[in-house]
């Protein structure tokens, strides 16, 4: 079908470099790490990032190099921790054959400047709007990994680009529908991170489901109202990448975002909870960003604030749901 690059052999860069290889592709992972190069060339596995894969497809292969690595791509993929695209990024510029499209898998919002990652890439790569787009939905990567059924959303502002990439990781397990609202999947994408956050430190602390479906819903509303007054579609957070990934994120310990937020309501600081955190959490980032994009578009986000302040003064699960709350009587 094509020749794909993914840059960042992480757990979700290798799980999807599967689906593109299962689909027909032809799939160069480029990572930093020389042991991951090697492990994925020699032994067909990525131990570090998703020992769950026994052997990894043929026709997925690695580099270390960046030339390399995109020199004859027609898609490139981006799966890097969201605060390190940039720089990572940086190294690409100028290497991007001119026709390439470049899509984007990541979940978060720059810390330093507030962008979401199709500002950062395109910005980063000096790239078009018709060569860009981003690729979210359900997609805990060990359920992808083990070839459970999935479905995800590819959006472009060019519909034909969105189609493309649709089709090209599309496969017999994995379903890519098309989209052109990128501000809108991006933003869920992102700030269901945050609300996994809550939801887990609701978990941790011991609430059940009342609780996670009070948080849940509230974050989906807020979500909305910053994605909305950012240039979003509200149709897209009632879809895949929308509620869809709330439903998964916030509902499963195979989230690092959950599992960080249950590690602060059991007790833990932020400190030991990013220790033994088993790959990137992007909320905890991205949850500075939220609230600066709150006041940026005037929309209230309380459980973004609340959350903020649990990362930021250690406040408690019962303090955090406080805040929430809110002194005020207020329509829904
Ligand atoms: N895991 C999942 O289920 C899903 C994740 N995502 C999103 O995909 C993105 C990647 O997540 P995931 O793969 O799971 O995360 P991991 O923590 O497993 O991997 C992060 C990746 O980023 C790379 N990286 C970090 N810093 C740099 C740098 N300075 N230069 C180059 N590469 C760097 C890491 O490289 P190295 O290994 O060398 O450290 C690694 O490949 C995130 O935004 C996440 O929200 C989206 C859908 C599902
Ligand atoms: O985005 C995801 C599932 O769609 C993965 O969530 P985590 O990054 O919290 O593991």
């Amino acid at each position: 079908m094509a020749s794909v690059t993914v840059l960042g052999a992480g757990a979700w860069g290798t799980a999807f470099g599967q689906v593109l290889a299962d689909a027909g592709n032809d799939v160069t992972m480029w990572a930093i790490e020389p042991d991951i190069v090697n492990a994925i060339n020699t032994l067909h596995q990525n131990p570090v990032r998703l020992p769950v894969v026994n052997r990894l497809p043929d026709a997925m292969h690695a580099t270390l190099g960046r030339e390399e690595a995109v020199k004859d791509a027609e898609i490139i993929i981006v799966a890097i921790a969201a605060q390190f695209a940039r720089q990572a990024l940086d190294g690409f510029k100028g290497l991007i054959p001119p026709h390439a499209v470049v899509v984007s898998l990541m979940k978060g919002i720059e810390r330093s400047t507030d962008k979401r990652m199709d500002q950062v890439v395109r910005e980063t790569l000096g790239l078009p709007a018709d060569r860009f787009a981003c690729l979210s939905g359900p997609n805990l990567s060990k359920e992808v990994a083990q070839r459970q059924p999935a479905a995800a959303v590819a959006a472009s502002e060019s519909h034909s680009t969105a189609v493309k990439v649709a089709g090209i990781a599309t496969t017999g397990y994995f379903k890519v529908f098309a989209s052109t609202d990128v501000i809108g999947v991006e933003m869920c994408g992102s700030l269901k991170n945050v609300v996994a956050l809550a939801v887990g430190m609701s978990r941790g602390a011991g609430f059940g489901e009342n609780t996670a479906a009070m948080i849940e819903t509230r974050g989906l509303a807020e979500l909305t109202q910053l994605g909305v007054a950012a240039g979003a579609q509200a149709q897209t957070f009632a879809g895949l990448a929308g509620v869809g990934d709330l439903v998964a994120t916030c509902g499963s310990p195979l989230s690092r975002n959950y599992t960080f937020g249950a590690n602060l309501g059991r007790g833990m600081s932020v400190d030991e909870a990013t220790k033994v955190s088993n790959g990137v959490a992007e909320g905890v980032p991205t949850t500075a960003a939220v609230v600066a994009l709150g006041e940026k578009y005037g929309v209230d986000t309380p459980l973004a604030s609340a959350m903020f302040r649990v990362l930021n003064e250690g406040i408690s699960c019962e303090e955090m749901l406080a805040d929430l709350f809110g002194d005020d009587m207020v329509d829904e």
